[in-house]
């Protein structure tokens, strides 16, 4: 049985038809990614599984009741687990007092062991809260009661990077416990490490649905590089290579970048400093990284970034037109 379905599923608001005849399945076991830019429609396709609102046509269900039919769906609530956009706690009590309410209610397996991964401060009103802390207490909140399935919209949202891993880390490890997670996202680097398939919202429609290997195999890595010399871009006329783009710097000596200064002052005595032009190149990479490396060593690399295809590449080369 799946654990979440979506079937036609339209939400018109009037100006905008935020979620337009959408249909897909997660399966019970699975980690799902929901992507797409801001505005494409997640958060609609979220709420109105969690009966918070009503579609315009078309439904779904959650672990198998009806998302249309509130008293149905009051079943299956107790066995999910949900993590809002941005969520929104009571100000003037504590995370703890929180936690207890919601222990009340859906019950409580797991709080301490949660609070030790997510480390919210829960003896402080939520009004002394960052950001940070308030996402980590909706995560010990949508965990807690230890579900069988849990939503997320953009969970990730206002984590540091180090908390960012935890995360990673945790769901990784609830799937191998067998989870199933559905979660929304616009990034794809952060989906990539958790998701075993993604489901990618644009402008309210959903245009495909596919495993996460198969997405990242075919959108490749974005690649920056500098190398010295005057190198035009043919010199990444490699199979595999899209869009490449160079641009050359004269003079006598290379100084790092100013945006580099700014982040990584002082300068690393590390840094190659070049007599000379350099080059900077961009593109995305689809091809056999040997071939790459093999092109990189013919030349003096100053610098490399690689790094998944941003979302919005992914929609210009795949699915026709910018959504940055
Ligand atoms: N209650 C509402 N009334 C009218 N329009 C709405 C309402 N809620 C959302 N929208 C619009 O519907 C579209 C989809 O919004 P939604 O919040 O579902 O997107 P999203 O993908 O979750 O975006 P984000 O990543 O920015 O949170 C947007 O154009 C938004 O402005």
């Amino acid at each position: 049985m799946a654990a979440l379905e979506v079937e036609g599923l339209t939400k018109d608001y009037g100006e905008v038809l935020a979620n337009d005849d959408v249909t897909f399945a997660v399966d019970e076991g699975e980690v799902f990614g929901y992507l797409g830019p801001n505005g494409a429609g997640k958060t609609t396709t979220i709420r109105t599984l969690m009966g918070f609102q009503s579609p315009t046509s078309g439904g779904g269900t959650v672990l198998g009741h009806d998302v249309t039919d509130e008293s149905d769906l009051i079943a299956a609530k107790r066995r999910v687990g949900y993590l809002p956009a941005n969520p929104a706690f009571d100000e003037g009590v504590t995370g703890r007092e929180i936690l207890d309410l919601h222990a009340s209610i859906k019950g409580d397996e797991r709080r301490d062991e949660l609070l030790e991964t997510f480390d919210a401060p829960v003896d402080r009103k939520v009004w002394d809260y960052s950001t940070g802390n308030v996402q980590k207490l909706g995560l010990v909140q949508a965990f807690m009661h230890d579900p069988d399935l849990v939503v997320m919209d953009e969970p990730t949202a206002g984590l540091d990077p180090l908390m960012q891993r935890a995360f990673n880390d945790f769901v990784e490890a609830e799937k191998e416990r067998g989870l199933t997670v559905f979660l929304s996202s616009h990034v794809l680097s952060e989906v990539r490490r958790v998701c075993d398939r993604v489901g990618i919202i644009r402008e309210g429609r959903l245009v495909t649905t596919e495993d996460i290997e198969d997405l990242l195999h075919r959108t490749g890595k974005f690649v920056r590089v500098r190398v010295a010399g005057d190198v035009s871009a043919s010199a990444f006329d490699l199979d595999g290579v899209h869009d490449a783009s160079c641009s050359t710097t004269d003079g006598a000596v290379s100084e790092p970048a100013a945006s580099e200064l700014a982040e990584s002052e002082p300068a690393d005595p590390d840094t190659p400093r070049v007599d000379g032009p350099v080059t900077e190149c961009t593109f995305t990479f689809t091809g056999d990284v040997n071939d790459l490396i093999a092109a990189l060593g013919e030349r003096r690399v100053l610098d490399l970034d690689v790094e998944e295809a941003p979302l919005e590449e992914v929609f210009m080369r795949f699915y026709g037109g910018s959504d940055a």
